[in-house]
Parts: structure tokens; sequence; C-alpha cells
């Protein structure tokens, strides 16, 4: 059965995956409230398409922080995509280039920086990274992204440790032997390794190796080791939006961690404008979370994002044909998006503006 839709694609994951990492994979925190409400948000925002334009040549390319995409979409940043193929980042970073997406490769990437470079070599790279206890670990990482071309930094900074997932602590979920993040020493990974009953590895190592006393403050540090454009992930008010720009930062991916941080947050196609409005018209806003369509591409666009993030439906494809499949689910979303253009009547992507949506609708 070749996969019409994404959740397609995701029934074949399952079907492939051990349960216990099919639940890393699609849990959340807490009662998985705000995972479930990202998806719903998209769909709230009705389409209005308007009639009678020319739309003979729909072109949805773009370019952010001088690098051209196919479309305004990326790969979020996730951990260990060893867990749903072998050749982990590797067929990631393949498929991604292969479809012009951005990937943002997880400071707890399985392969090596300069490995997933070479999968690669015409992709366009971010490096995500969490603000680690220790600090000479980022300094580290930061110079080794700079040297092999990756073109911006995602600080995650909504996770002074991993949130309350609960079908981890009922799995007692760690990572399997052999699995470890392959850009940092083994001390600061090998707390995720083990997990006594009831507790899950992946949040006992965020105890240990996240710093939870970081502020805003000490972005100033970060900021100062590199010249990359420095973007924030994770912010969800104009307040911080407002701070994150006093303070330096180049970019913001709007994001509730696709739910998997603080149960209860709004969704982020909720927050998105929000956050756009707060922020300077040029700065580059991102989004992540339950974008499933081509035409929640479009909804973010709509809505002010200049590129949307797509999770779990990249590992479902991963899981199931490894590269091929990753490159699949972004060419659908692609796909998916440009159809949405032509029968919107809105063919450039500087065509969806508000007046493309109407929100809130009360009939779903
Ligand atoms: C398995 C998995 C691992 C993740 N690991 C990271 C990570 O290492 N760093 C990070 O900033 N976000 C991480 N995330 C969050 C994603 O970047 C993204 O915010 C989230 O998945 C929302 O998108 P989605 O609804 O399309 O999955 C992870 C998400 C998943 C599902
Ligand atoms: O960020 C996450 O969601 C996540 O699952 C994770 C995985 C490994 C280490 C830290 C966080």
């Amino acid at each position: 059965m070749v996969p019409l839709t994404l959740a397609e694609h995701g029934a074949l994951a399952q079907a492939r995956l051990p349960a216990v990492i099919w639940d890393f994979f699609e849990g959340a925190a807490g009662s998985e409230w705000t995972a479930r409400a990202n998806a719903d948000a998209w769909r709230r925002h009705l389409l209005r398409p308007r009639v009678l334009v020319d739309v003979s040549a729909p072109d949805c390319g773009t370019e952010l922080f001088g690098a051209r995409l196919a479309a305004p979409y990326g790969v979020a940043p996730m951990a260990y995509h060893g867990l749903a193929h072998p050749d982990a980042e590797c067929a990631t970073a393949r498929a991604a280039a292969a479809a012009g997406a951005l990937l943002v490769v997880s400071i707890f990437a399985g392969r090596t920086l300069e490995e997933i470079a070479a999968a690669a070599p015409g992709g366009t790279r971010w490096l995500q990274l969490y603000w680690l206890r220790d600090r000479e670990a980022l300094a580290a990482l930061v110079a080794r992204a700079e040297a092999a071309d990756y073109r911006a930094l995602v600080l995650t900074v909504d996770a002074p440790k991993v949130g309350r997932r609960l079908r981890d602590l009922r799995n007692a979920f760690a990572l399997p032997p052999g699995m470890t993040a392959a850009n940092l020493a083994a001390r600061l990974t090998s707390g995720a390794a083990h997990a006594e009953p009831g507790r899950s590895g992946i949040e006992e190592h965020s105890r240990q190796q996240f710093d939870p006393a970081v502020t805003w403050a000490d972005l100033a540090w970060l900021r100062r080791r590199t010249t990359l454009p420095l973007l924030l992930k994770g912010v969800l008010t104009a307040e911080d939006a407002k701070l994150a720009v006093d303070h330096g930062a180049d970019g913001l991916v709007v994001s509730n961690h696709g739910g998997r941080q603080l149960d209860g947050t709004p969704p982020a196609a909720d927050a998105l404008a929000e956050v756009v409005d707060a922020v300077p018209a040029d700065l580059p806003v991102l989004v992540d979370g339950g974008l499933r369509h081509g035409a929640d591409l479009a909804r973010a666009v709509a809505l002010g994002a200049r590129a949307a993030l797509v999770g779990r439906p990249v590992l479902w494809g991963l899981a199931h044909g490894g590269a091929d499949g990753a490159r699949a689910v972004l060419d659908l979303l692609r796909e998916e998006l440009l159809d949405t253009l032509v029968l919107a009547g809105r063919p450039a992507l500087a065509d969806l503006d508000r007046g493309a949506l109407a929100s809130r609708s009360p009939y779903i």
C-alpha cells in the first residue's frame, strides 16, 4: 500500500516498531491534551479560497537565512533517529536534502555532526542544543557545527528537564544497548540507558545533565561564542518573544515540544499569531507541533510563520522505509501544500495572509 496521508505512514510505522519505542515517539506529557490539541488547532483554521486566479505555476519555494528550501518546511530536532531505523540521522539527512527541506539535528543525534553532513552534502542543516550543565561540551559542539557547515543554532528553552511522560514511566523506557548520543562524551549520556521500574531513563538523564538554573542573562555566553544565527525553540508567549529579541535571538520556533513538556499549554497554532505580532516583522518565526497535512503548512504561513517543522511524521517514514520513507513523508507534504495553493487561489506563499483563513470555526 502506498501511503496517501501522513496518518497512513504512522500506521505503517506503528506496525513495525516495538511498542515501547512507538510510545516514546508518540507519547507526550501528562494526559497528552496539548499533543492532541496541536493537530486539532490547525484544522480549526478554515481555508478561504479565492477563485479565478491564475494558478498555472504555483510556487512554494522559499529562502531562510540565505538557504533555498523547496517548501517552507524542515525536520524538527528529534533525539536518536536510530530508534526508528539503523541508518539513523544519515538517512534523515539524505531524505531532507532530496526533498529540499531543512534538517534540524538534535544534540542527541546518534550519528556525528560530521557524518550527517557528509551523508547529504547539499542539504541545509542546523544544530539544536539543550543547555547542559557542562558548558564546555556546548562550546565544543558550537565549534564543530560551524566547521561542518551547519547554518544556525537552535537553543531549546522549554526543557529545564524532560516532561513527565506517563507512557515512558510505565514502560521504564531506557535507551537500548548501543544507542548513544554520538556527539557527546559517554559520561554525558549514559544516564538514559537505564531506568528503575516506574521511571524514565530519558527523564532521569535530563535531571542529571540539563541545567535548570539557566536564565536570559546566560544567553550572552552562547551568543558570543558564534556568528551563526541563534534561534530559541519553545517560546509560546509575547512576553518571552520580546525578551528573546532583546537578548539577541535571530529567530524563534513557536513550539510546545509536541506536547511533551508542559501539558496544558496552548496548541502551537494558537500561540503563533501572538508571537509573530510581538516581534519585528523581519524576524523569522518558525513553528512546530501537530502539522499533519500540507494545508497545515499553508495555515502556518498564513499566520505569519516563515517555515514549519515536522517531527513525528518524519520518524514514521524513517521507521517503515528508511531514507525513502522519510523522503516520501516530506514529498507528500510538499505536494499537498502545492495542491492547497492551487485550489485556494493563492499560488505563491506571499499570497497567504490572515485573509486566507477563517479562524475558530464553531463547526468542527
Ligand atoms: C521522539 C522525539 C524526540 C524529540 N527530541 C527532541 C530534541 O532532542 N530536541 C528538541 O528540541 N525537541 C525534540 N523533540 C520535539 C520536536 O522537535 C518537536 O517540537 C515536536 O515533535 C513537535 O512536532 P510534531 O507534533 O510534528 O511531532 C522531540 C520529539 C520527539 C517526538
Ligand atoms: O526532547 C524530547 O522530546 C526528548 O524526547 C528527549 C530525548 C532525549 C533527551 C532529551 C529529550
